[in-house]
């Protein structure tokens, strides 16, 4: 579905995604992982058009077959199947829930330009939004504002907003990130839900879903791939042990704990957020 060939990006003299060869498979579920600094976020930029590389290539498969998409915009990206969940989206933070999921399926059906000369086409879409919020979990806050959603609801609004686009292939982006501990199951199953019919690469911080739901795990170092198996043959890699255990994340890796946000707070909004 996606694959990238000697995949590198400089900033300057750093190179923070290094030479990644990489590809994922229909219906597969991959995490990437790595250390603070690793090159995931890059990584992602780079697969979403969002930064272009120094060198390699990107291409994804349609029906037609592979496409380069190694210097696309994000809109041609998504538009070829490719829908990332931003830990920090473009939400519409005082619009609910409904709207912003409507909006995102109206966009993604090319009806935008013809949406007044088509009159059925509102309440498709509105459909349409309805049971994407119901297979996240979220028919319940459909007429909340996004802004005063918990941050677990906040995180299946994004997943709800990039299923809307219509994806084969699903990047979510720290999908647990300032969600509480005890929300962690509620992200396991919505993953494991859209991996059920979508290829899905995931960043995630927390061992635990990642060791849950992988089909593979590749793991960044300093940019460039230095393990990549089963989750369990992965975690047991001394390579990846001294790579967590000599970065940032000291003890991080299997220790699932750790890796939730102890200032989560899954009971309100978060006021630093800004946007939803
Ligand atoms: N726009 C930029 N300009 C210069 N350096 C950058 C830029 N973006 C990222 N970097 C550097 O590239 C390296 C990789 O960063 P990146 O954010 O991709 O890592 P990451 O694995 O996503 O980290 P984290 O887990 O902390 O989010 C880091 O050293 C970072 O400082």
């Amino acid at each position: 579905m996606l694959r990238t060939s000697g995949l590198t990006k400089q900033f300057g003299g750093l190179t923070a995604v290094d030479d990644v060869d990489f590809a994922l498979g229909e219906g597969e579920l991959c995490s990437l992982i790595g250390p603070n600094g690793a090159g995931k976020t890059t990584f992602f930029d780079l697969l979403t058009g969002v930064l272009t590389p120094t060198a390699g290539t990107i291409e994804v498969r349609d029906r037609e077959g592979w496409r380069d998409v190694t210097d696309a915009t994000p809109y041609e990206t998504a538009s070829l199947g490719l829908h990332r969940s931003y830990q920090i989206t473009n939400v519409f933070p005082t619009s609910t829930v409904l709207e912003n999921v409507r909006v995102a399926a109206q966009a993604a059906s090319g009806d935008a330009a013809k949406f007044w000369r088509n009159a059925g086409a509102f309440e498709r879409h509105v459909e349409e939004a309805h049971r994407i919020l119901d297979r996240v979990g979220l028919s319940a806050e459909a007429h909340t504002t996004a802004e005063s959603l918990s941050h677990g609801a906040k995180r299946q609004l994004e997943v709800a907003i990039a299923l809307a686009g219509d994806p084969d292939v699903l990047l979510l982006d720290e999908p647990n990130a300032g969600v509480s501990s005890e929300s962690v199951g509620r992200i396991i199953d919505l993953i494991e839900d859209v991996a059920s019919d979508h290829a899905v690469l995931l960043v995630e911080h927390n061992m635990d879903i990642v060791m849950n739901v992988s089909d593979r795990v590749v793991v960044l170092n300093q940019g460039a791939v230095i393990a990549e198996g089963e989750p369990e043959a992965v975690r047991n890699d001394p390579t990846v042990q001294e790579a967590y255990l000599g970065g940032y994340e000291a003890g991080s890796l299997g220790d699932t704990e750790s890796d939730s946000d102890p200032t989560a707070d899954d009971a309100g909004a978060d006021p630093e957020e800004g946007t939803a």
